[in-house]
């Protein structure tokens, strides 16, 4: 029987890297989860237990926070790149190289009306992610360099219907042309080049897409993810692909009919569970090849 090793990478996930800037009275704080996989000439410590060639995952996990200090952290899609590149190009066995990154962001406190120097509370809205990933495996350097978040939480109380659906003796959802449109949206934007200013583009993106949320007319959540993601497109020619995951968070209106009230979309109930899972991906015709770029390393087995 044959048997074949492949697919295999290595790595350290979710390195917590905290880089404090404090070269003034004023601080500035880069709050990050930071996952590293490695790629290459690897077989050995699968099919024998041969280190000979295993750049260990401390080592990974010390990278990243040597890298803090060494390169700094301005971007995260910088930072990414920085360290993918360092693996690929001086760690022999390695081919590929992808970073994983979430950014956590933290809000100045306002002490007496002022911003304090060197205080933050969490910001609560979305979580800043970016996925680099270099690989030489053919012998031709190939980058990838995809932007995004997660977790944005966003509801408008109007503009938007779902109507005009088939049903048979399953269905009993009502149609209606307004109603809560709620999400907690993941996206994610493949760039086709590194020279990008990564912060102008994120705002950018994120501003797009809740305009798009916020005033498109919606006959569908499907309906808001692709506008949103060609708006994307039109306005950026530097990205090439959006993919967009957004559960529908089901807002019902609430009975209120045995207490004798009426209940015009003004009381509703939240549910957490089941949700709509709506997803797509939206790119340009002439998009790059995405190679592996879109195969997340901690969920590889789904
Ligand atoms: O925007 C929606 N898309 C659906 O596919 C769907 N299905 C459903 O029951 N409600 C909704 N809403």
């Amino acid at each position: 029987m044959g048997i074949t090793l492949s697919g295999d990478q290595y790595g350290k996930a979710e390195n917590r890297v905290v880089r404090i800037y404090r070269d003034t009275p004023r601080h500035e704080i880069r709050d990050l989860n930071v996952g590293t996989a490695l790629r290459g000439a690897f077989t050995e410590a699968y099919t024998v237990g041969d280190q000979g060639a295993v750049l260990p995952t401390d080592t990974q996990k010390q990278t990243c926070y040597a890298f803090a200090k060494e390169k700094g952290i301005a971007t995260i899609e910088q930072y990414g790149l920085d360290l993918a590149t360092h693996f690929v190009d001086t760690v022999d066995p390695v081919s590929g190289a992808r970073i994983e990154i979430e950014e956590y962001a933290w809000q100045r406190v306002l002490v007496d009306g002022t911003e304090h120097d060197h205080t933050w509370v969490r910001r609560g809205q979305e979580t800043r992610t970016a996925d680099i990933i270099v690989d030489d495996s053919d012998g031709t350097r190939r980058t990838w360099v995809i932007g995004g978040f997660s977790d944005l939480v966003i509801l408008k109380s109007t503009g938007s219907e779902f109507h005009g659906f088939p049903t048979d003796k399953y269905t009993i959802l009502e149609p209606t042309t307004d109603r809560v449109m709620a999400t907690s949206l993941v996206a994610k934007w493949r760039f086709s080049t590194v020279y990008v200013d990564w912060d102008a583009v994120y705002d950018d993106v994120k501003t797009i897409m809740v305009a798009q949320f916020a005033t498109l007319q919606s006959k569908a959540l499907q309906q808001t993810l692709f506008a949103m993601g060609s708006a994307v497109l039109e306005a950026h020619p530097e990205i090439v692909e959006v993919r967009l995951s957004a559960p529908n968070k089901h807002h019902f209106v609430y009975d209120l009919s045995p207490f004798g009230l009426d209940n015009p979309n003004e009381v509703f109930h939240a549910d957490d569970r089941p949700y709509g899972l709506i997803q797509a991906a939206v790119s340009r015709d002439d998009a790059p090849d995405a190679g592996p770029a879109w195969i997340p390393q901690r969920t590889w087995l789904t």
